[in-house]
């Protein structure tokens, strides 16, 4: 399969920890090489949203489970205009609240819902194709376990917390790394699928280096992976 350049379809996964940059570069290197993007975050978040929404007991892993299946999640990809919508409604700004974000962990962990948004994940991936840029936790060892490329993005939690008061106009940092990193040990320590870094996965620690660094390397690590694939194409027509 060929992308509209003639470049082989390639799909690459962006895994790491709150506030390391995964979602802006995604949409960066997506929009550069012509490729989907999907952010599977705000999936999980709209989930959260619909649960909330529903009055559905965030502390009850049963409760969550039983109405897993109910709400109809869709993700628009490009990565120009990505769009996420639960039951024909625009959620793209209600799942960014506050109470959204602190419930988000807690409705993720749930293994009903990780098997409903990895098959949603799956076939979105599956659809696109010219190739895509999946960004979350688990996409490089459990969505995609075969993608073409895996980047494990890291930062220390002061650079991410920085990052974060900044989006926030000026919140407070201790409290915001607080967070992050409550979040984080959550979402790492859950049974299920949990934050973790693929063992064939490139780790770019983006502490020290500003956004339009990191997008570059991802570029270039993306167009390797092109390149390999090429030859690999070539020598298999030439064959
Ligand atoms: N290398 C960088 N240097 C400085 N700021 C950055 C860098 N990378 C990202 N940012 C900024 O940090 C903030 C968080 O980035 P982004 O939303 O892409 O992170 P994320 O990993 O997707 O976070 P989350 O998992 O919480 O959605 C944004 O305001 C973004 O512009
Ligand atoms: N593949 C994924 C993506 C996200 N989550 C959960 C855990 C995160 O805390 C939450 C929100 O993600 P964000 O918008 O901050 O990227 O969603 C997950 O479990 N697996």
């Amino acid at each position: 399969m060929e992308t509209v350049a003639g470049s082989p379809a390639v799909i690459v996964a962006i895994d790491g920890p709150s506030g390391t940059g995964k979602s802006s570069t995604s949409k960066a290197v997506a929009a550069q090489l012509g490729l989907r993007y999907l952010d599977t975050g705000a999936q999980y978040r709209a989930i959260t949203w619909w649960m909330v929404h529903h009055g559905v007991d965030i502390t009850d892993p049963a409760a969550i489970a039983a109405v897993a299946g109910q709400p109809e999640i869709v993700s628009g990809t490009d990565p120009a205009a990505p769009t996420i919508s639960v039951d024909g409604t625009d959620v793209a700004g209600p799942i960014r609240t506050q109470e959204v974000t602190a419930k988000v962990s807690a409705v993720s962990a749930v293994p009903e819902v990780r098997t409903r948004i990895t098959e949603l994940q799956r076939t979105i991936a599956r659809a696109a194709e010219g190739g895509i840029v999946v960004e979350g936790r688990d996409i490089g060892t459990t969505v995609l376990p075969d993608a073409d490329l895996k980047i494990f993005l890291t930062a220390s939690p002061e650079a991410r917390a920085a990052r974060r008061s900044g989006e926030l106009n000026g919140a407070d940092v201790k409290a915001t790394q607080e967070a992050l990193v409550k979040r984080d040990a959550a979402d790492s320590s859950r049974k299920t699928s949990p934050l973790a870094k693929a063992g064939d996965a490139v780790e770019v620690d983006t502490t020290d280096l500003t956004l339009q660094q990191v997008i570059e390397c991802v570029v270039t690590l993306v167009e390797e992976r092109r390149e390999g694939k090429t030859l690999v194409e070539g020598k298999r027509a030439a064959r």
